[in-house]
Formats: C-alpha cells, sequence, structure tokens
C-alpha cells in the first residue's frame, strides 16, 4: 500500500474530474448534444501499456508496466504529464487525460490531451535505478510519441531530470535533436525562462480580472493562501509583489496570519531557514482549517484537494476563491458556494498558466530559439486573459459556476475541430 502522501497526491485530479462529470448532464442538455457527440468525448482515441524488463542495482530483473492515454488529438498532437505512482491505472489516466484536453481548448493551445506514466514507487529506487527504469519505458513508447504526436511533460514524482532523460533516449532512438519530444526540460537543454513561476502568475493575472469585474479594488483586499510550495509561494511573491495584502499563508504543518499584511519576501526567508513557518515573528499561528474561514477577500487554496468541504463551506468568507491547487473544493462545497455567489475560479481555468507556458517552450524547441522572460510574460497574460474574458460572460448569462462555464467552452471546441475533421 503506498503511504499517505503518495495517496493523497494521487487523488487530487481524481476529485477534478468528478467536479467536471457533476457538470456534464448539464452541459450535454445546454449544448444538444447529440450521442455520437457524446460518445466521441467519452472515449479515449488510444489507451495502451506495456511491459519491459530492467535490471535493478541487486543484479536481478524486475519487469515494470507503463502506461500512455492519448484521449483526443483532433485540436492537435496530445500532450501531458508523466507520473510515477504505485497504484497507476489505465482508467485513472483516461480522467486526467480527458482534464487535459479541457484545459488545452481553454486556454485556446493547439494540443490535445494525454497521460501516462509506470506503476512505481519512486521511494524504492535508486537513481541509477530511476533513470534505467525512465529509458526503458520511452524505448517501448518511441515509436507512439513525437514532437507533432503527443508530447510528455512532468507530473507527480517525476522532474526535469526525467524529462532529460526521457528527451536523451528519444533522441539516441531518432539519431538526431529532439528537444520538442518533451517540456519542463532544465533552461540549458531547452526548458523555459516563468515555467517555474508560471501555475502562481497565470492564476494571478486570473484574479486581478476577476477582482476588477466584481469591482473589488482597493488596498482593503485580503488574501489567504493554503500551501506553501512551488504554486502558493510564488502566488503569495507575485501578490505582494504587486502591493496586496496577503495576511495568511499555511503549509502543511501550521499557519501563520497577520491582518495588517505578511512581510512575504521574510517569510520565504524564514521557512528556507527554519524549513517551516512556526515562529515567524510579527504573525499569530493559526490552523490549516482556520486559514480557510479566515477574514479575507480572496482564498487561494494552492495544497491539496477537497480543502473546502461541506463542513466549512458555510463559513469561507472570501468573494473569491482562485483554485490553484486541482480540485481544492468538494462537489458539496461547490454547490453550497454557488448558492453564496462566492465566484469560485476553477482549477481548469486558474492553473491553466502552466501548460500555457510548456506550450511556448514547445514552440521555442521547433525553432531553436530561447524567449527573453519579457515575451513570455507578455504572451502568457494574453493567453490568460482571453480565456478568462471568454468564460466570463458565459458564468454571468448562464447563471452557472464558473467551472460549467469552462468545461461547456471548451467542449464546443474539441466538438468543433471534429466536426471541422468530417469526423462528426
Ligand atoms: N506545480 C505546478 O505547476 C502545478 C500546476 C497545476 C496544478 N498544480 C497543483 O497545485 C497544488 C500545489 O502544487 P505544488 O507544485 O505547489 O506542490 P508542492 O509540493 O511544491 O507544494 C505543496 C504545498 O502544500 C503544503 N501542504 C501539504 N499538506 C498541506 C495541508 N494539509 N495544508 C496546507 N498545506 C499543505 C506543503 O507543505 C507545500 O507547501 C497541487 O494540487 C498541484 O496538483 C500545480
Amino acid at each position: 500500500m503506498p503511504n499517505n502522501k503518495l495517496e493523497r497526491i494521487h487523488s487530487d485530479s481524481a476529485s477534478t474530474c468528478k467536479l467536471c462529470q457533476m457538470e456534464m448532464d448539464s452541459i450535454h442538455e445546454r449544448l444538444d448534444m447529440k450521442m455520437e457527440e457524446i460518445d466521441i468525448l467519452d472515449t479515449p482515441r488510444r489507451s495502451f501499456s506495456v511491459h519491459f524488463p530492467v535490471r535493478m542495482d541487486s543484479g536481478k530483473t524486475k519487469m515494470f508496466i507503463g502506461h500512455r492515454v492519448q484521449y483526443n488529438d483532433a485540436r492537435g498532437p496530445t500532450k501531458g504529464g508523466i507520473r510515477y505512482h504505485p497504484e497507476l491505472t489505465v482508467e485513472y489516466l483516461q480522467n486526467l487525460a480527458f482534464l487535459m484536453a479541457i484545459k488545452c481548448a481553454l486556454v485556446e493551445i493547439p494540443f490535445g490531451g494525454a497521460k501516462g506514466g509506470i506503476v512505481v514507487n519512486t521511494k524504492e529506487l535508486s537513481r541509477g535505478e530511476l533513470e534505467r527504469v525512465t529509458r526503458a519505458y520511452i524505448r517501448e513508447m518511441s515509436d507512439y510519441i513525437g514532437p507533432f504526436k503527443d508530447i510528455p511533460a512532468p507530473d507527480v514524482y517525476t522532474d526535469e531530470q526525467v524529462m532529460v532523460w526521457i528527451m536523451d533516449e528519444f533522441e539516441r532512438i531518432k539519431g538526431e535533436h529532439v528537444p520538442s519530444i518533451v517540456t519542463g526540460k532544465p533552461l540549458a537543454l531547452g526548458g523555459s525562462k516563468v515555467r517555474k513561476y508560471s501555475t502562481a502568475l497565470g492564476g494571478v493575472y486570473i484574479l486581478e480580472a476577476a477582482l476588477n469585474e466584481l469591482g473589488i479594488t482597493g488596498s482593503d483586499i485580503k488574501i489567504a493562501v493554503q500551501g506553501f510550495g512551488n504554486v502558493g509561494k510564488n502566488a503569495a511573491r507575485i501578490l505582494h509583489e504587486k502591493g496586496y495584502k496577503v495576511c495568511a499563508v499555511s503549509d502543511s504543518t501550521s499557519g501563520i496570519l497577520n491582518e495588517k499584511g505578511l512581510d512575504i519576501p521574510a517569510v520565504i526567508e524564514h521557512k528556507s531557514r527554519t524549513g517551516h513557518l512556526m515562529d515567524f515573528p510579527d504573525a499569530k499561528e493559526i490552523t490549516n482549517k482556520e486559514l480557510i474561514t479566515s477574514d479575507c477577500t480572496v482564498l487561494i487554496p494552492a495544497a491539496l484537494s477537497d480543502q473546502i468541504d461541506l463542513e466549512n463551506a458555510n463559513n469561507v468568507k472570501a468573494q473569491i476563491i482562485l483554485e490553484l491547487a486541482n480540485a481544492p473544493t468538494s462537489s458539496e462545497a461547490s454547490q453550497i458556494l454557488l448558492g453564496r455567489s462566492v465566484l469560485v475560479i476553477p482549477d481548469i481555468l486558474a492553473n491553466a498558466g502552466g501548460v500555457v507556458v510548456s506550450y511556448f517552450e514547445w514552440i521555442q524547441n521547433l525553432n531553436q530559439d530561447y524567449w527573453e522572460e519579457e515575451k513570455i510574460l507578455e504572451k502568457l497574460r494574453k493567453k490568460m486573459m482571453t480565456a478568462f474574458e471568454t468564460v466570463y460572460p458565459i458564468y454571468c448569462e448562464e447563471k452557472c459556476s464558473m467551472r460549467r462555464a469552462a468545461l461547456q467552452l471548451s467542449i464546443e471546441r474539441i466538438l468543433e475541430a471534429e466536426r471541422l475533421r468530417g469526423n462528426l
């Protein structure tokens, strides 16, 4: 059995799928979808598994299983992460691949959706074994992936080093340089500037657009951020730099609050020096639960799924929830918040900045180019704003959740591509 951390990380996107499923019936009805359209959306184009032997450090050979799902490629080559997890199944990956197709359509990047990975607990592998397992998986997959077929990226328990091994093995097989085979690489090997904080920054662009739409302005805007990892810390940092009052932040151990606003660079320094948020001077200690219901204008869950639930949804004080984590709001809580007119900006829109900059990395690689930071920032802003400006009117007109509005838009785009190809 995996430990709790493994299980938890693995369940986040499953919750997103559950939330999307909840909205599907009303979308089918609203778009007056025919059975053949529902079928084409419900069916992954390719799902396959490979079995491969790897020599372990002990000298013994062990068999591994890898999967890849290429869900829908009507809008372009499929794109999606490679996840290493002991409980990975094809069915689970199908859900994640569907969400990737939805996200890419929402921010109008010319990709379909994919997801894959290996059934393995990386904590049980040495670095050498991890490299050999990765390379063996890519040897099995090399005919089915490619810059114009299917482009992998990092996901749970894979990182930029794993992406380099994937690229290197693929290039050895093809006998040429192909950096565009994978995104999420280090800068020195064709990675993109901004990628490390693109998810947080994309979310901040969307948040500012939402504040503007709701007419919420001024120095009284209070922000609470749950999670202080890659996404949460960068979101807090960017918002602080923009002059917002970030009043509360938390990590897995505890939270801190200062109603006048925290000095975020000092909090970052404190956390990197001590390893925790506790004992930060000039702040009150709070629990993660207290952060969710703290007195704030904007709540940014950026850690785990199902943090806003049946128990606390009625006590949320924020007017806007920016879902930077995947599925931080349970399905029951979503209904309550909709009833209370709290604007929930759904994960599929709020955290899409990461895949947008991955797309930019792919373009840079195809053109053997490196873009300056300013160019990437401007293009990211434009992509995120366009998505928001298209989804928001649907949300207002249809008086539905913003998640439903976003899903509806993506589905229309995928179906349009299928129609133009003559598949419908
Ligand atoms: N990294 C990306 O580009 C990206 C893109 C899309 C979605 N996401 C989603 O954003 C979320 C965060 O990702 P990340 O890359 O920042 O992960 P991370 O591992 O870097 O950080 C996770 C943070 O959450 C904190 N945390 C763990 N348990 C907690 C708890 N019970 N309460 C409060 N905080 C807790 C950890 O201490 C850590 O600070 C995940 O849901 C992830 O799927 C990330």
